[in-house]
């Protein structure tokens, strides 16, 4: 993305947004409450059009996709899925194999295998509507999954992800990580909105710090994890320290 930009009447939501991501990369998306992070996920995800600058996926303008292209390629997982109508959670992850025709026993298959590596298979015949907000996020994972999880080799391929953790406990917070971690290098690239910063430390590549709709920081965890900078920003005094497990920066509040 080059000099990406929104704005709302004469409020700049986005300014001025540089990132190349590549291949294979995890980004994590860091920042305050009404930071930006959801704003540039719209830009994205296509929802809204940017007022400046360009997305280039692959190479080519975002706008020159068609949306079947894209849907084959990109995945979005959005901060809140609204589905009222009570599919069971199977038909749910299948929706994800839409814009595929790999034929239903491929489909099959990769609806069996994302549901074990997103820990759902116990909910496979539930109804959505009755599942947990953790349960339901999990399973909203898998159907993300299984939209960009063909074996065909399609190029690289992008899974934009909001918040994918707010709803999660500890121990799935950590297990959704270390998917999304796993799931990339596999020609799948990651973006990925996180609140939490020692997530974004562990699990990211490298992190971009939004702070009023600018990106004040993008770089290694280490680069951008700095008492000064997260005082700043987030208006909060920590230490940084070395993670005594993962050698990654861990902040201390
Ligand atoms: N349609 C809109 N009209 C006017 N202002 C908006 C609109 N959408 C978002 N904003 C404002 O833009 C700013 C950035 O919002 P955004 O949702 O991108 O923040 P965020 O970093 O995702 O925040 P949070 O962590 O709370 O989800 C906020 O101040 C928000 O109130």
């Amino acid at each position: 993305m080059e000099s990406l930009g929104y704005s709302v009447g004469k409020r700049e939501l986005l300014r001025d947004i540089h990132m190349q991501i590549s291949n294979g990369e995890c980004v994590a998306v860091v920042g305050p409450n009404g930071a930006g992070k959801s704003t540039l996920f719209r830009l994205l995800s296509g929802e809204w059009a940017p007022h400046s600058g360009h997305i280039l996926f692959n190479g080519a303008p975002l706008r020159q996709w068609s949306l079947d292209q894209l849907a084959r390629v990109r995945s979005v997982m959005p901060q809140s899925s609204s589905l009222s109508f009570p599919f069971l959670v199977r038909d749910v992850i299948m929706m994800g194999r839409m814009p595929h025709d790999s034929g239903r026993a491929q489909d099959e298959a990769i609806v069996d295998e994302v549901m074990e590596v997103c820990d759902v298979q116990r909910l496979a015949h539930r109804h959505y509507t009755d599942l947990s907000g953790g349960e339901r996020q999990r399973v909203q994972l898998a159907r993300v999954l299984a939209q960009i999880w063909q074996p065909v080799d399609l190029g690289q391929r992008l899974l934009l992800l909001d918040e994918p953790t707010s709803a999660l406990d500890l121990s799935h917070q950590l297990d959704l990580m270390q998917l999304v971690r796993d799931v990339c290098g596999k020609a799948v690239t990651v973006l990925v909105i996180v609140h939490d910063l020692n997530l974004a430390a562990r699990f990211a590549d490298r992190v971009m710090m939004l702070h009023n709709g600018a990106a004040v920081a993008l770089g290694t965890p280490q680069e951008v994890m700095r008492p000064d900078l997260i005082e700043c920003v987030f208006n909060v005094k920590t230490q940084v320290i070395e993670h005594p497990l993962y050698g990654c920066p861990l902040v201390v509040s």
